[in-house]
């Protein structure tokens, strides 16, 4: 998985117009560290209405999910549509994390997602792994990304304030942006 994260670093760092180790040292990610979640959603649950996780957004660099079957993941569309995602089997699903929108200042965006699971019919289990820079790398709008057009949108933050804003149990479905975003973005 290592392998990927760097190599979607160097090609995202390539089409973004820099070098490819651009985002690699901007995110430490020698020292990157990884979180994973597991995920596990019982058939037909209703307990907290049809809603399994909801809408949210994921700290780090990007975020893997492999699951065992399709069901209820949505993606919210720059439309404002909610879009149900199929991964095809034995794919990974990438996404954008939390730590590039701030780093790109809102050039890359960290999707908002859910999951939906009043309709499933039977239990589906998913892992979602957080690919992080290094814990204590303070992630900032780049001066790349910042001029008179677009001032910093955001505060830095390191990868493990965000880890640590609601505590361990609920790092996979927390989004630190709305707490650092400033008032002109
Ligand atoms: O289980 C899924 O489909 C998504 C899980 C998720 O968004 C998360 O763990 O952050
Ligand atoms: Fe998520």
């Amino acid at each position: 998985m290592r392998n990927i994260v760097v190599g979607l670093a160097k090609a995202m760092s390539k089409t973004l117009g820099f070098e490819e180790n651009y985002l690699g040292k901007a995110f430490e990610l020698e020292l990157g560290f990884d979180v994973s979640a597991m995920n596990l959603y019982p058939p037909n649950h209703v307990s907290k209405g049809h809603v399994g996780i909801g809408d949210h957004t994921d700290p780090g660099f990007i975020i893997t999910l492999t699951q065992d079957m399709n069901g209820g993941l949505q993606i919210l569309s720059h439309t404002g549509k909610w879009i149900n995602v199929y991964i095809p089997h034995h794919a990974i699903l990438i996404q954008l994390g939390d730590h590039l929108e701030i780093l790109t200042n809102g050039k890359y965006k960290s999707h908002v997602h859910r999951v939906i699971v009043a309709n499933n019919e039977v239990q589906r289990l998913t892992v979602a792994t957080l690919h992080g820079p290094s814990l204590d790398k303070v992630v900032a709008p780049a001066l790349e990304f910042v001029d008179e057009d677009h001032p910093p949108a955001y505060l830095g933050m390191t990868y493990k304030q965000s880890l640590e804003a609601k505590g361990h149990d609920e790092i996979d479905v927390q989004s630190s942006l709305d707490k650092i975003k400033l008032p002109s973005a």
